[in-house]
């Protein structure tokens, strides 16, 4: 059985649990205590991965890190070439392309997301760090995915990061909620696999600003 390993939190293994969730993979997590030093300690060094990072996959001889990375081999590996957007005899597809382009565009929006997170004045920039970095980008998704049920034309591995995104912003900035993001991670939550994800209580939290930030519990905690 293959084993992705993160620490116990959301974070970027996220979206490819929801992966693994979507294409009913058996897999067993390995849950690094986000305040210990385990990883670091241990399997950082004994772990064998040429760029040792989390998270990571192991499959057999197969040792992948890079979120990046992980969502394609299992793609790959499980023939679902469709969520990538590829031909499946390898020639070359325009979808593809525009697969690989939105992936960078929900990362941009979630790279903005991460520097908030983590910068020290956390509380003191996060009122007014959603107009300036995030709603920009935000809406021009917004407008894209218009009456779309996915952002291209089919589901793809976009969807999954995507949906992430916006559970967290959701969470980070309730403002962030309009119809069409609500309708849309209800869609999401409803295909098979993602539902019994969603309706599945994990040991690992649903949000990880606790843990960073011990005092703030939430967006009206300030
Ligand atoms: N580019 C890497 C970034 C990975 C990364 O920054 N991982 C963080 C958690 S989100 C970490 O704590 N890595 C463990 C380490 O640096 O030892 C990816 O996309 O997988």
């Amino acid at each position: 059985m293959s084993t992705l390993g993160y620490w116990d939190v959301r974070g970027l293994a996220e979206p490819i649990r929801l992966l693994l969730s979507y294409l009913k993979v058996q897999y067993t997590e390995k849950l690094y205590q986000f305040d210990s030093n385990e990883w670091i300690d241990q399997d950082k060094q004994t772990l064998d991965h040429s760029f040792p990072n989390l998270p990571y996959y192991i499959d057999g001889d197969v040792k992948i890190v890079q979120s990046t990375a992980i969502p394609i081999y299992i793609i790959k590996k499980h023939q679902r070439y469709d969520l990538i957007g590829e031909n499946i005899d390898g020639t070359f597809n325009q979808r593809e392309i525009k697969v690989i382009e939105m992936i960078g565009v929900i990362n941009d929006i979630r790279t903005q997301i991460i520097r908030l997170c983590f910068n020290p004045d956390f509380k003191k920039l996060r009122e007014n760090y959603f107009a300036a970095n995030i709603s920009g980008l935000l809406n021009k998704v917004v407008d894209f995915l218009g009456q779309k049920d996915y952002l291209l034309d089919s589901l793809t591995y976009a969807d999954f990061i995507f949906y992430d995104t916006i559970i967290l912003l959701f969470y980070l900035y309730p403002q962030s909620k309009c119809q069409a993001l609500i309708d849309y991670t209800k869609r999401f939550e409803n295909i098979d696999g993602i539902k019994q994800y969603v309706e599945t209580p994990h040991s690992y939290d649903k949000y990880f600003f606790h843990k960073i930030y011990a005092s703030w519990s939430g967006p009206n905690s300030d």
